[in-house]
């Protein structure tokens, strides 16, 4: 794999729900590169198109036209056999809702991507893993079930799961939003450590400029479109700017 191909793209991407009077654009000709390494924050109002872009990017979903590719393969289209295996492989998410199974303990649910996969992790894999739950704070939990664990510590397992097959991209869809301030702080802190230290690419949606200051690159959608893509910024900075676009729009 060349390290210069982005990560994923999204190259003129429409989705329509719907049809005639009931019809919704929820993307407009969407084109997008992830750089790789690179940690995006996507932001924009409600029902401007944020979910709906990352569940196409993510292979969750098929676009109505236009392309999304991960790395060097074109996923959009793809029959649902070979995606299944594509997003297995090459694909992480981490949800609000942490979506870990209940009847698996932590070890279990930071193992179930390679079940799935129907093999287990590899002596580096394993190294891995091992770092990741020691970082994470994780080691003393490891036969716990996500309900005898905090909020915070359910979203650090996910996190972890979600790295653990080193993916292709992390997509995040407001990881932060069912956590107290602190405890997101510390999510958005392993998320910036992912890209930073493990060369990680991560996408995340969320609506919360203070989650959106961890990202190398803040993109706006407006109305199924991209409205605006800046570099790194303040929380303030991003506030400011999200409101000049409300203004404006
Ligand atoms: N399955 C669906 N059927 C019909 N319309 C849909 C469907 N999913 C999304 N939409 C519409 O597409 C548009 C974009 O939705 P999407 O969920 O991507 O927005 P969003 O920016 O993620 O919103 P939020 O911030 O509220 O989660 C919205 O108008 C929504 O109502």
């Amino acid at each position: 794999m060349q390290t210069d191909t982005p990560a994923a793209r999204a190259r003129s991407l429409t989705k329509t729900y719907g049809r005639s009077s009931a019809e919704v654009h929820a993307l407009r000709d969407v084109t997008l590169d992830i750089r790789r390494g690179e940690f995006t924050a996507i932001m924009g109002p409600s029902g401007s198109g944020k979910s709906t872009l990352m569940h196409i990017m993510a292979g969750l979903d098929a676009p109505t036209s236009g392309e999304a590719w991960l790395g060097a393969i074109e996923i959009g289209r793809m029959p649902d056999a070979q995606l299944t295996l594509v997003r297995r492989r090459r694909v992480g998410f981490v949800f609000q809702s942490f979506n870990l199974v209940p009847t698996l303990d932590v070890r279990g649910n930071l193992l179930l991507p390679f079940e799935l996969d129907g093999r287990r992790p590899d002596i580096r894999e394993q190294k891995f893993i091992d770092e990741l739950i020691v970082s994470l704070g994780l080691s003393d939990r490891l036969t716990h079930r996500p309900h005898e664990l905090s909020g915070g510590q359910q979203q650090r397992v996910a996190i972890a799961r979600a790295l653990a097959t080193r993916p292709e991209v992390v997509f995040a869809d407001e990881p932060t939003g069912n956590l107290d301030s602190k405890t997101g702080r510390d999510v958005l802190a392993l998320l910036r450590d992912a890209a930073t230290r493990h060369g990680q690419t991560i996408v995340m949606v969320t609506h919360d400029p203070v989650a959106a200051s961890h990202a190398d690159r803040v993109v706006v959608l407006g109305d199924g479109r991209i409205v605006a893509d800046r570099p790194r910024s303040t929380a303030e900075e991003i506030s400011a700017f999200m409101l000049s676009l409300e203004v404006t729009s």
